[in-house]
């Protein structure tokens, strides 16, 4: 009997007046309910307090979402970040083990822009903290004076690599991105393989080697209007595909 795929949203932490919340991003969880077809799941970023092998058990898929936040550089041995840098050091302790723990279970899953940094992180990756400022880079940050159409809209070409996950999927050689993001793969981890490639020779794109199932993370933002995006969507049909097949299996 079909049983629509529970899948678990990564929440941020966010200081709203006087109490802090857990909160995820409206287009991320539609494009789960719309894009992947699964049951969008808020999972709040209580780090220890969450029994992580119970979690997993009751779920078919993980999505890591975006968020302005970054990773704190000690989880990859980096150089303190610049004053003013914002950091979610909860959702750090909930999503660096979470995604190992998932993966080592076979649950599908997801990063996109900080999820996709988070995976590498996980993995044992490290991370420029300013792109921009590293070498050969162009400027990956969004305008913020732009409308957000404009900030999310295609923005440089994606290369994606032979014989990957993006390639089997039947994505062309190369589409064409969003990019909203200040900090970028320097060192990808190990037993991780890249998908794909900004023209700058970022890292843009990777997927677990070993995974039983679909572990994929992209730096861009494929949630931003993925109906009229036939690339983006492809994406989250294959994630939700992947869910559906856990979902059958349990
Ligand atoms: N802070 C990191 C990751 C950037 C990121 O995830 N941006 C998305 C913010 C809002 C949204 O969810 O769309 C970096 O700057 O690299």
């Amino acid at each position: 009997m079909f049983r629509q795929p529970l899948i678990g949203v990564i929440a941020c932490t966010k200081q709203i007046g006087l109490h802090s919340y857990h909160v995820a991003g409206d287009k991320y969880l539609r494009a789960v309910a719309e894009g992947a077809g699964g049951l969008p799941l808020v999972i709040p970023a209580l780090g220890e307090l969450i029994d992580q092998a119970e979690l997993i058990q009751r779920l078919d898929g993980l999505l890591f979402t975006g968020s302005p936040s970054n990773v704190e550089p000690h989880h990859y041995q980096g150089p303190a970040s610049a004053p003013g840098t914002l950091h979610d050091p909860a959702r750090d302790r909930t999503t660096l083990p979470l995604i190992r723990a998932a993966v080592a279970a076979g649950v599908p899953l997801f990063g996109i822009c900080l999820g996709f940094q988070e995976m590498n992180v996980a993995f044992g990756g490290s991370l420029h903290q300013k792109v921009h400022e590293a070498g050969p880079f162009m400027d990956h940050r969004e305008s913020e004076e732009d409308a957000l159409e404009v900030q999310y809209g295609p923005r440089h070409t994606l290369h994606v690599q032979p014989g990957g996950l993006l390639a089997s999927l039947g994505l062309p050689r190369e589409i064409q991105v969003n990019s909203v993001h200040g900090q970028g793969v320097e060192r990808l981890g190990p037993g991780l393989r890249i998908e794909g490639l900004a023209p700058d020779g970022l890292i843009e794109a990777l997927s677990v080697i070993d995974a039983q199932s679909f572990a994929l993370g992209v730096q861009w933002h494929p949630e931003w209007q993925f109906q009229a995006n036939p690339h983006y969507l492809r994406l989250f049909q294959a994630f939700g595909d992947a869910c559906r097949q856990r979902a059958g299996r349990r």
